[in-house]
């Protein structure tokens, strides 16, 4: 059995409850209230910004240039996907640039900040994992169920293409070989930062489709 199935299992309560989130499903239907979009995209936003630094440092930390060059093109590739974000949704929609982080999306991008930072190499790849790996599930799973005309569908084309499915098999790849060469103790780690990570995503969609605020 591969690590990552291992990973897959572990964090498959989480995962079920992202793919059942009324966001998903509501964004699927073509039914999410646009607040609730606008929302997502600006704390989306925010998230690239912080999330394409966490994948540099991370790289940084590679014991291959192979796994440098790679974790260097994701962290662009966000920074990529960030400013067509901006070139696309933000006028379309006249989203507000001056919302800043909700709790959620704070959360979140400090963690993986925080991790790719301090913790070892292999646990920062383990808790960058989900963003790629969820967000493939589930963007096949909502590309292949989305009703049409749908007027989020510029959003559901984008985890659907082909170079994003070779980023994601690129990430496991990587998590399967560093898991295979660790320790027992790094395994565990490495199981806890992508449960604590898979979290943070329901979280983030969470947040949005309550619209979070600062209570205070
Ligand atoms: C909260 C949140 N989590 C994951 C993604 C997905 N994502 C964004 S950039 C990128 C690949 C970078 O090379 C991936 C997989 C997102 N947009 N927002």
């Amino acid at each position: 059995m591969k690590f990552t199935d291992h990973l897959w299992a572990e964090a498959l309560p989480v995962y079920t409850k992202i793919q059942a989130h009324p966001f998903n499903q509501e964004l699927m239907a073509g039914t999410l209230p646009v607040e609730k979009f606008k929302f997502y995209i600006r704390q989306d936003s925010l998230y690239l910004a912080e999330f394409s630094k966490a994948l540099a440092v991370t790289g940084t930390h590679a014991g291959t240039s192979q796994e440098l060059l790679d974790f260097l093109q994701f962290a662009q590739n966000a920074i990529l996907v960030e400013r067509a974000l901006h070139e696309s949704y933000f006028k379309e929609y006249h989203i507000d640039h001056q919302a800043g982080m909700a709790p959620g999306c704070f959360a979140y991008t400090h963690y993986l900040l925080a991790t790719s930072t301090f913790e070892s190499y292999e646990v920062a790849v383990a808790a960058l994992l989900p963003c790629f790996w969820i967000y493939k599930k589930v963007g096949d799973y909502i590309y292949q169920r989305q009703t049409k005309p749908n007027p989020y569908q510029n959003w559901i084309n984008t985890y659907a293409g082909e170079s994003f499915a070779n980023s994601v098999q690129k990430a496991l790849n990587t998590c399967d070989r560093l898991a295979d060469q660790a320790s027992e103790i790094t395994r565990k780690q490495m199981t806890e930062a992508y449960v604590t990570a898979s979290r943070l995503e329901y979280v983030f969609w969470d947040s949005a489709y309550k619209l979070e605020k600062w209570p205070v």
